[in-house]
C-alpha cells in the first residue's frame, strides 16, 4: 500500500523515497514523488517477507530506469534513486552485475584501496575506516568537515582547483609518508562534482621497490636487445650448420664464396637435408644481411593464390581479397633476399609471369595495371629433380636459367654418415634445452647405430628420431631401441629387403638418383604410397603429423598426397 498524497512527477534525476512498514510514503523528494516508481518500490517493499530487497539493483518499467539503493532500518524502507540513460557505465555495472553493491562495499572499506571522498567545498563526505583509524578518529566524525582540518597536507582542495589528477605524490601524514593519487570527479553533465584521495602504496619504498624491478627488467630487455643479433646470427647463420665431413666443409666454403655475390643461387637437394638453413646462411652472409629475408613456399600456397601471393593485389581483386589490397612478396623483398622455397612445385603459368619479374625487376599487382618495380636477390631451393622436369616440360628451361645462376647440391645424410653423432648430440642438447630436462645421454652403441641407418628423410629424419627417443627413454640413458626408426620409414633392414627385391644397393634405392630403370622408380612409388596412407591412417589424417611420422615435410607430403591422389581417394 502507498500514499494516495504523493506530489507530481518532478523532473528531477534523482531523489529519495523512505516508507513506513505497511508502504506508506512516509518522506519523498525528486524522483521519490514519482507516483509510479512508488506503486513500484512499494509492492517490492511489501514483498520483501518473501523476497528480500536487494542493496542496489535497476528498477525497469518507469518513464527512464532507475538505479535504486535501498536501506532498510527497524521496518523502515529507504530508497535513494537514481535516474540512468541506458548505456550509462553506472546503469551497465549495476545492471549485469547482481553482486554490485558489494564490489562497492569493498572499495568504500578495502584497507588497501583506503578512500576520502570530498564535496566540491572540499568538506569531507567520506572516509574509509582504514583511514579514520589512521587519523584517529571515530566513525563518520569529519563528514561535513574541512579536508585540510582532518588530513595534513591535504591538497584534495587544490586539485578541485585545478581539476587536474595527480598521481603517485608523496604524502606525509601524521609522520608517515604515504603514496598517494588525487582524482576530481566531474559528473555526465561536466559539473565537478567533488574529489577523491587514495593512498597508492603505504610507503615510497614500495614504490622504489616497484622502480627497481622496472629498472632490473629494463636491463634484461635490452641485455636480449644486444644478444638478438648474436643469436640470431647462430640460429640463422654459418654457426647453424652443424657437421665436420668433408661434403659440410665444401657446402660452406661455397657458401661463403657465393654468399656476397649478387648471383642467383638455386639449392638442390632431398628433402630434409637443410636447404633452408644454407639460404638463412647465405642471406645472413651477404651485404642484405642486415634486413630480414623474405620467405615463401611455393609448395603451401594453393594453387589459385600463388600469383596475389607473390605479386600483391589491389583492393577487390578478388572474392576474399582483403578491402584495401596486399604487397606481395616480391614488392616485401625489395633491398633484400626471396627465398623461394619448393620454387619446382610453381604452376607454370605463374613460372611465366615470375621469369619476366626476374628479367627486369618489373610486375604488376593482381587487378592492378600499374607498372612496379622490386630489386631483390633470388634464393631458391627444391627437392624436385629438375632435369626430369625440364624434359617433361613442367619447368621451363629459361627459367631455370635465371634462377641458378649459381646451383648449389646439399648433400644427403646417408653422404656425410660421419656427421651423425655431431648432429645427434646437438638434437639432444637443445631438446633438452628447449624443455628444461637434464641428465640424458646417448648409450655406447647408439651412434654406431645410427650411423648404421640410410635416413632417407635425412636431417630432419635425425631429428625427429633424437627427439623422439629423448622422450620415450625410459632412463637417462638413451639406448639404440629408443633410437629406433618405424620400419615402414626405411630402416636399413626394410631398404635393404627393397633393394634386394629390384637388385639396388640400400643407399640408391633411398635416393632419388637420375636415370633409374623405370620398375624401380614404380615400386619405390608403390612403397610410398602405402607408407603414406599408413601414416595417415595413424594420425587420422592429420598430416602435420603424418609428416613428422615419415620425417618428410609437410609440403613434401602434400606434393605426394597430390600425386597419389586418385589412388588414396
Ligand atoms: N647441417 C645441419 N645442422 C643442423 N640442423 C640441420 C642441418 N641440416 C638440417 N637441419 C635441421 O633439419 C631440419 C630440416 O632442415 P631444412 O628445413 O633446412 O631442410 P630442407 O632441405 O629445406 O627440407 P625441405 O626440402 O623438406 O623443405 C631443420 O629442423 C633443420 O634445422
Amino acid at each position: 500500500m502507498y500514499s494516495k498524497n504523493s506530489g507530481q512527477t518532478p523532473n528531477a534525476r534523482s531523489g529519495v523515497l523512505v516508507l513506513d512498514p505497511e508502504g506508506v510514503v512516509v518522506f519523498g523528494s525528486g524522483t521519490g514523488l514519482d507516483t509510479h516508481i512508488q506503486g513500484k518500490l512499494s509492492a517490492l517493499w511489501d514483498a520483501r517477507g518473501t523476497r528480500p530487497v536487494s542493496a542496489m539493483f535497476i528498477l525497469e518499467g518507469t518513464s527512464e530506469p532507475m538505479t535504486v539503493v535501498s536501506f532498510a532500518s527497524a521496518g523502515t524502507g529507504c530508497f535513494v534513486l537514481y535516474r540512468h540513460d541506458r548505456g550509462d557505465p553506472l546503469y551497465e555495472f549495476v545492471s549485469s552485475v547482481d553482486f554490485s553493491a558489494d564490489i562497492l562495499r569493498h572499495f568504500v572499506t578495502d584497507p588497501y584501496e583506503a578512500i576520502t571522498v570530498v564535496d566540491d567545498q572540499a568538506r569531507i563526505r567520506y572516509m574509509s575506516p582504514v583511514h579514520e583509524k589512521f587519523f584517529g578518529i571515530q566513525r563518520g566524525e569529519a563528514t561535513g568537515v574541512d579536508v585540510n582540518a582532518v588530513i595534513e597536507n591535504s591538497r584534495l582542495a587544490a586539485v578541485l582547483r585545478t581539476r587536474k589528477t595527480e598521481v603517485g605524490h608523496v604524502q606525509t601524514m601524521r609522520g608517515k609518508s604515504r603514496v598517494v593519487s588525487r582524482t576530481p570527479i566531474v559528473n555526465p553533465e561536466g559539473r565537478l562534482v567533488g574529489a577523491i584521495g587514495q593512498v597508492m602504496f603505504k610507503s615510497p619504498a614500495a614504490v622504489e621497490a616497484l622502480g627497481e624491478e622496472i629498472r632490473r627488467l629494463r636491463q634484461e630487455i635490452s641485455f636480449y636487445e644486444r644478444e638478438l643479433p648474436r643469436l640470431r646470427g647462430s640460429t640463422q647463420g654459418m654457426e647453424s650448420i652443424v657437421g665436420e665431413s668433408d661434403a659440410i666443409k665444401k657446402l660452406k666454403e661455397r657458401i661463403k664464396k657465393v654468399a656476397p655475390l649478387d648471383v642467383s643461387v638455386l639449392l638442390v637437394g632431398e628433402s630434409g637435408v637443410g636447404k633452408d638453413l644454407v639460404a638463412h646462411a647465405i642471406h645472413q652472409l651477404s651485404p642484405r644481411g642486415h634486413k630480414d629475408m623474405v620467405l615463401v613456399n611455393a609448395a603451401a600456397i594453393p594453387g589459385n593464390l600463388v600469383e596475389a601471393e607473390l605479386f600483391g593485389y589491389e583492393g577487390g581483386a578478388f572474392t576474399g581479397a582483403e578491402k584495401r589490397g596486399r604487397t606481395g612478396k616480391f614488392e616485401e623483398a625489395d633491398q633484400t633476399t626471396l627465398f623461394l622455397d619448393e620454387i619446382g612445385d610453381m604452376p607454370l603459368d605463374i613460372q611465366v609471369k615470375v621469369l619476366r619479374t626476374l628479367q627486369d625487376g618489373s610486375f604488376q599487382r593482381v587487378g592492378s595495371s600499374t607498372q612496379r618495380r622490386s630489386e631483390f636477390r633470388l634464393i631458391s631451393a627444391s627437392n624436385r629433380n629438375f632435369e626430369r622436369m625440364l624434359t617433361t616440360g613442367d619447368f621451363r628451361l629459361d627459367l631455370f636459367y635465371r634462377i641458378s645462376a649459381v646451383t648449389i647440391r646439399v648433400p644427403p645424410l646417408r653422404e656425410r654418415l660421419e656427421d651423425v653423432p655431431m648432429l645427434a648430440e646437438t638434437f639432444l642438447e637443445r631438446f633438452m634445452r628447449r624443455h628444461n630436462v637434464q641428465g640424458k645421454y646417448f648409450g655406447p652403441r647408439v651412434m654406431a647405430y645410427l650411423q648404421s641407418l640410410p635416413w632417407p628423410g635425412n636431417v630432419r629424419q635425425l631429428q625427429h628420431t633424437i627427439e623422439r627417443a629423448a622422450i620415450f627413454s625410459e632412463q637417462n640413458e638413451i639406448s639404440c631401441e629408443d633410437c629406433e626408426v618405424p620400419r615402414e620409414v626405411g630402416s636399413g633392414a626394410d631398404l635393404e629387403e627393397l633393394s634386394e627385391s629390384f637388385g639396388e644397393t640400400a643407399r640408391s634405392a633411398s635416393g632419388f638418383s637420375l636415370g633409374e630403370p623405370v620398375g624401380v622408380r614404380q615400386a619405390k612409388s608403390r612403397v610410398e604410397l602405402d607408407m603414406i596412407r599408413e601414416a595417415l591412417q595413424r594420425f587420422d589424417g592429420n598430416k602435420k603429423k603424418a609428416a613428422e611420422y615419415l620425417g618428410i615435410s609437410r609440403s613434401h607430403l602434400y606434393k605426394k598426397i597430390t600425386e597419389f591422389d586418385s589412388s588414396l581417394r
